[in-house]
């Protein structure tokens, strides 16, 4: 049996060599003709599997993509073939409900402010927005969800609207999937109409895909709105990003907001256990023995922590700081926006560090912050 594989999803060779050979492949540039003989295919989001990719591959019983979007996978197709594919939602949601609350922290140090007291408006309360979610109420920040699909389904959460979210909101984090017909479409969701109502001094995250923003409008609104701050993973027109949009982006990086180790190795599982069922067979490797100890095992922290000293810590796990700076002097050159996803150095989720809180006052050993740190997900 051949598994053709993308060269830049970890732990393929640990987990499927049992299974068949391994060909590894840049999944940017495949072609039909290295997949025609593969029984299966596993994928990023940077490749469309289509009619045209997989026509001649008449073995092919499986296709997984280890990622939460969907949108570069021709779906109809491979039902109307009967091939069975899986993505891995929830994969990476941790990924990016932590790397939206480092950043946002980094954006009020930057602008040498605070992020405690403000107000964020999430867009989009699936599997990522939910995590970004609890990291910001973990640190006691009031968030608004918007996400009509699930208002209209019945999840209990309380709701508004976009427009209410637009009107009261400090910031703005997206969450939605990509999608272009239908009520509830986000392609350009935030237009030159909806980029021109934000309020004055809005913080605008963007870690879902580049083109729910209007990217050449949001350079023509910053032009006479430096009040406004962007935080942008995600870029219309990847892997080449509009080059005068990125001086004028606070944080800017290439669409690695999931890409913590853990949430690339639990894709890459999901897509092992998934393969198991196809083919009937017994999934007998575990997720836990695939992810090396991290550096910094156990740490102590003083109770008390003050918003400067959480950023050190989450800084521990992630420096978005290193990601900024690096793409700003590599994304225009050719291939460099993939270089730099592929030679991004993994950063751990929170749950990796042990924290022990020493508290100050004895009395309150059960603390304020030790609770804090634990709902934001550090280990203790
Ligand atoms: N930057 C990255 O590294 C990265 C990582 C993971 C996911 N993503 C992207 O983020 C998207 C969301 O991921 P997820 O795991 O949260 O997906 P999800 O499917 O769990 O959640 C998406 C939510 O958006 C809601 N939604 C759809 N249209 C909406 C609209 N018009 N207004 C408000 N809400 C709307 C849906 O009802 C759903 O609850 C993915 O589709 C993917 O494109 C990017
Ligand atoms: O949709 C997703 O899961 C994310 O966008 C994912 O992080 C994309 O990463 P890629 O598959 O391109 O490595």
């Amino acid at each position: 049996m051949k598994i053709v594989a993308d060269e830049n999803m970890p732990y393929v060779e640990a987990l499927f060599t049992d299974i068949a050979d391994i060909t590894l492949v840049n999944g940017r540039k495949l072609t039909a003709n290295q997949v025609k003989d593969a029984d299966v295919l596993l994928v990023r989001s940077v490749t469309k599997v289509n009619q045209a990719l997989i026509q001649d591959a008449t073995k092919l019983k499986f296709v997984g993509s280890a990622t939460i979007g969907t949108d570069h996978i021709d779906t109809d197709y491979l039902a109307l073939r009967g091939i069975p594919f899986s993505n891995a939602p929830g994969c990476n949601a941790t990924a990016v409900g932590e790397f939206v609350f480092i950043a946002l922290l980094e954006l009020a140090k930057k602008l040498q402010t605070q992020l405690k007291g403000k107000t964020i408006g999430i867009v989009g309360a699936g599997n990522t927005g939910t995590a970004a979610a609890k990291c910001l109420q973990a640190y006691g920040l009031k968030v608004m969800l918007c996400d009509p699909i699930k208002q209209a389904q019945g999840d209990p959460r309380e709701f508004v609207s976009l427009d209410e979210i637009i009107a009261k909101a400090d910031v703005i984090s997206l969450h939605v999937p990509i999608t272009k017909t239908g009520e509830h479409k986000t392609w350009y969701m935030f237009d030159e109409h909806r980029l021109a109502q934000l309020r004055p001094n809005t913080w605008l995250v963007n870690c879902c895909r580049g083109e729910v923003i209007d990217n050449r409008a949001l350079i023509n609104i910053k032009q006479t709105r430096s009040d406004l701050k962007l935080i942008l993973d995600v870029w219309q027109g990847e892997p080449n990003p509009m080059a005068e949009l990125v001086p004028l982006v606070e944080f800017a990086t290439p669409h690695i907001a999931g890409y913590s180790l853990e949430g690339k190795a639990r894709g890459t599982f999901m897509l092992y256990e998934k393969l198991c069922e196809v083919l009937a067979i017994e999934a007998n490797k575990s997720l836990v023995n695939l992810l090396p100890s991290f550096q910094f095992n156990q740490l102590s922290a003083n109770d008390g922590l003050s918003e400067s000293d959480l950023l050190k810590l989450c800084r521990l796990v992630f420096d978005l700081r290193d990601d900024d700076a690096l793409f700003r002097q590599y994304f225009s050159t050719p291939e460099g926006f993939d270089a730099l996803r592929k030679q991004h150095t993994h950063r751990r989720e929170f749950s990796a560090l042990s924290l022990k809180v020493m508290a100050n006052d004895a009395k309150s050993a059960s603390n304020h912050c030790e609770k804090m740190l634990s709902a934001l997900g550090f280990s203790q």
